[in-house]
């Protein structure tokens, strides 16, 4: 199996805090990857150091054989490596088309803002907010959206980038049991076009329900991984959540 996504030995601490005590991962290209653990066991870290949000102390990262270690957030995205945010990120102010358009114009907002619409792109954004089943919003503010509808614009955002590999912070972090059932079909749908994902949640049915391989952190680095059916049964993850 290629590994897509690798770390080695990532290490970051925050004063006293130590947030990724060597974590050694590989996620495997063309997968439904999850990481899951307790709170606070590192994930959001993890997520920060891949995409160049934060440096980590020491260790390295490579994606598809090539270190992006201390590349910059943008380099990282040019290297196909997408991301959403546990606190969803949109422009409260923009319209859905205008917020998913955003994403990928030069220069950001103020980019988007000022350049001229091209044709092509506007369709295609208007074609990921129909796939994402919320083309009905296309023209309201995101501040009037639900925070449900909220995190399916900002996901349309970063597929509008095309990404190879994305990754999820809490997809299913707040949102009704309907959106649920849409966000896991479309992983799956996205996976099979080729898509690889890696995606952080704390909702185990989702998680069991879409992944291939899921990989347990506690304290700041992996205690297990493996296939759903295995995770399930592991006593060192049962122990990892019931801090025994
Ligand atoms: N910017 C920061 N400053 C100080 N401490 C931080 C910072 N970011 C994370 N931490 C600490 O690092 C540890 C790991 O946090 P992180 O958010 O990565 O965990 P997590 O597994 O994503 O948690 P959750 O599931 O609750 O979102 C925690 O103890 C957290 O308080």
């Amino acid at each position: 199996m290629t590994a897509s996504l690798e770390t080695t030995d990532l290490r970051k601490a925050f004063g006293g805090v130590t947030a990724l005590d060597g974590a050694t991962v590989r996620f495997r290209h063309g997968q439904v990857n999850a990481l899951i653990g307790p709170n606070g066991s590192g994930k959001t870290t993890f997520f920060n150091c891949v995409t160049g949000m934060i440096r980590p102390d020491s260790g390295r990262t490579t994606y598809r054989g090539a270190d992006i270690t201390r590349k910059a957030p943008h380099a990282i995205a040019r290297a196909g490596i997408g991301r959403t945010f546990q606190l969803c990120r949109v422009f409260p102010r923009m319209t859905a088309l205008d917020n998913v358009l955003a994403a990928v114009r030069p220069g950001g907002v103020l980019g988007g803002l000022r350049g001229a619409r091209s044709r092509a792109q506007t369709d295609r954004a208007r074609e990921w907010l129909t796939r994402l089943g919320i083309e009905h919003l296309t023209d309201v503010e995101a501040r009037n959206m639900s925070w449900g509808q909220q995190k399916l614009l900002e996901l349309a955002g970063v597929l509008m980038a095309d990404p190879e590999t994305v990754l999820l912070d809490e997809p299913a972090g707040g949102v009704n049991p309907a959106l649920l059932d849409r966000i896991g079909t479309l992983v799956r749908e996205l996976n099979a076009e080729g898509r690889t994902f890696v995606i952080v949640e704390h909702n185990m049915d989702l998680v069991m329900s879409i992944s291939d391989h899921i990989v347990v952190f506690d304290r700041g680095r992996p205690i297990a991984e493996g296939p759903p059916s295995m995770i399930r049964t592991d006593e060192r993850v049962l122990g990892a959540y019931l801090g025994v």
